[in-house]
């Protein structure tokens, strides 16, 4: 008998209202296995509050996501935009308290080594509040990572940082997927997404407008980029 591969995740007909506006308007999103899903659109599409949905932060006025186990919320790792750090405490000790919501104790060792990959090793023993915007993010990074999740959510991992860290954080989501992490991030930058992304989804105003593999995606809609895509599909209207 065949057995039926379910997706890690599926949302299905996502809406949420904030006052009398519909910011998401009913969205379908299937997560597979192993995928690199970027979540693209204008400022004000809606991505923020549909990541924040999939994860379970903001119930959805309707709509349903089915997690592919249980205790999905031990298994999924998530860095936001806005960055909740304990005041007072270091990187590190930061990270050690993270670690210990998962029931998790890291020797320092371990902490070393988390903030390393995530390029920050050099600032553990900064205040996190004191740290660079560039270095919070990346420490924001290091706290998704820190109970080994299996999907990785990441808004917007890259904004704000210089070109290496950039290049760093493409680096770590690739080595993240080569070790068969599913990841979905957010992002602005059409280059990072074409190099990274096994799947683009489009949002505009709050709906899924495209989606597919980017250079399929290219192809499909006969433009030589990922830019002059999102420029001849997006409307250019402002929801902010
Ligand atoms: N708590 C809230 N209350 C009211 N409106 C909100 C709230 N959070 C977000 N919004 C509005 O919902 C819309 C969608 O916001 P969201 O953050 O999901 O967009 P986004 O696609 O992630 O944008 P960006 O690319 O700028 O991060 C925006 O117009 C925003 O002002």
């Amino acid at each position: 008998m065949m057995m039926e591969i379910k997706p890690l995740m599926e949302a299905q007909s996502l809406s949420m209202q904030y006052g009398k506006r519909e910011i998401v308007k009913g969205i379908d999103i299937c997560i597979e296995r192993n995928e690199i899903i970027a979540m693209i659109g204008p400022n004000g599409a809606g991505k923020t509050t549909t990541l924040e949905m999939l994860i379970g932060l903001r119930k959805p006025d309707t709509g349903t996501v089915y997690y592919w186990d249980q205790a999905y919320k031990k298994k999924i790792g998530v860095q936001l935009q806005a960055v909740p750090f304990f005041p007072g405490l270091s990187a590190m000790e930061n990270l050690k308290l993270f670690a210990s919501f998962y029931k998790l104790t890291l020797t320092s060792a371990e902490a070393i080594s988390c903030l390393t990959r995530c390029g920050i090793a050099d600032a553990a023993h900064v205040e996190a509040a004191k740290l660079s915007g560039g270095q919070q993010k990346r420490l924001a990074i290091a706290v998704a990572l820190i109970h080994d999740p299996e999907l990785i959510f990441l808004d917007e991992p890259t904004a704000a940082l210089d070109p290496r860290s950039r290049q760093e954080i493409h680096t770590l989501i690739s080595t993240l997927s080569g070790s068969g992490k599913t990841i979905v991030f957010t992002s602005h930058d059409m280059d990072e997404v074409a190099q990274l992304a096994t799947r683009v989804i489009l949002i505009d105003a709050g709906q899924v407008i495209a989606q597919g593999h980017p250079a399929e995606l290219c192809a499909q809609h006969e433009v030589d980029s990922l830019t002059n895509l999102y420029v001849k599909l997006t409307k250019g209207e402002q929801y902010e």
